[in-house]
């Protein structure tokens, strides 16, 4: 789906060798369309920033980690079996799944990481069993619809400011975003005493997305990588790190970064983030100058089988324009 490996070009640095200081540039989302200029450098020259003053109560946030902690504490059995009569799916040591949610062949290293798969449109066309209300799979699909209905309008808005750039004297970009495409993924990182070279989280990787919108708890670990050096987000509570996707860039024509990052495991703390991640509808063309034309199902049909042949995600350069 909108993940996977990287083989090529990573400095796959040592974690000393990361700087701490993350700088991103950070957008108010009250003001995202007074920051035009601020924005769309921020997509040129990073591909990541943090949104600030997003309106999503903290208190909804706080809730969707702790029900989200909870279920994790169940035993693998019983989460596979936790949301059987929804759409939602549960998935260890890879990202990459299918459009069912199923996870594609299994990576080179195994991730260590679990999570569930939540597929907004599908939820919101199903209705939660009514017998069940009290339950804590209930009412973290509550807290997770609430979450999704917010991500959606957040995405909405950053991918208008993002593309319509007429007063700024640059051309618009066609409307790609298709909402109804719109997931999430709740995920955990367990505590690994043991690190080696080896063992990340998540391996670097490029989203496929046009857009994602990442919430990370307060242990940290989400890295990304610029100007041939990577660099540790700093956890701050109530803000989100927007991510620029494979569409994204395909769509300005490589003026816009996809922007590579990973996520290291911690020794001592578990892990807990949530990333919303959107797309344009599947065999919508996309077409641009260096790329010839492909819809994400084609993107995503790309990446299985260079996954099950070279072995990692080539990504857009199998799109790319000869010459
Ligand atoms: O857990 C995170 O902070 C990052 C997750 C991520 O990069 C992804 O799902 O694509
Ligand atoms: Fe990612």
């Amino acid at each position: 789906m909108s993940h996977s490996y990287l083989d090529s070009d990573i400095d796959m640095s040592k974690q000393e060798d990361v700087i701490d200081s993350d700088n991103l540039p950070v957008i108010d989302f009250q003001c995202i369309n007074e920051e035009k200029q601020k924005l769309h450098e921020a997509c040129m020259d990073w591909g990541i920033f943090r949104l600030v003053n997003h309106g999503i109560p903290s208190g909804l946030l706080n809730q969707l980690h702790e029900t989200s902690k909870q279920l994790f504490h169940y035993s693998f059995e019983a989460k596979q079996g936790l949301f059987s009569n929804s759409p939602i799916t549960y998935f260890r040591g890879t990202p990459a799944l299918d459009s069912q949610g199923r996870a594609l062949q299994p990576p080179r290293n195994v991730e260590c990481m679990e999570g569930f798969n939540v597929p907004l449109n599908q939820l919101l066309s199903t209705h939660a069993s009514q017998d069940d209300d009290a339950s804590l799979p209930a009412s973290f699909r509550g807290l997770i619809e609430e979450y999704g209905k917010h991500q959606s309008r957040l995405a909405e808005t950053i991918y208008k400011a993002i593309t319509e750039r007429q007063n700024e004297g640059l051309e618009d970009f066609p409307s790609y975003l298709s909402l109804s495409t719109g997931f999430l993924r709740v995920y955990r990182y367990p505590a690994v005493s043991q690190l080696n070279e080896s063992s990340w989280g998540m391996d670097a990787h490029t989203d496929s997305s046009l857009i994602s919108i990442l919430n990370q708890d307060l242990v940290g670990g989400l890295q990304y990588y610029r100007l041939g050096r990577w660099f540790h987000v700093c956890p701050i509570p109530n803000t989100f790190i927007v991510n620029l996707g494979d569409l994204m860039q395909a769509i300005s024509d490589d003026e816009y970064k996809s922007v590579k990052h990973r996520v290291r495991l911690n020794k001592h703390k578990e892990r807990l983030s949530i990333g919303y991640f959107v797309f344009p509808d599947d065999d919508r063309l996309i077409h641009s100058q260096r790329y010839k034309p492909f819809s994400y199902s084609d993107f995503r049909a790309q990446i299985q089988q260079d996954l099950e042949t070279v072995g990692y995600k080539v990504g857009l350069q199998r799109f790319r324009r000869s010459g």
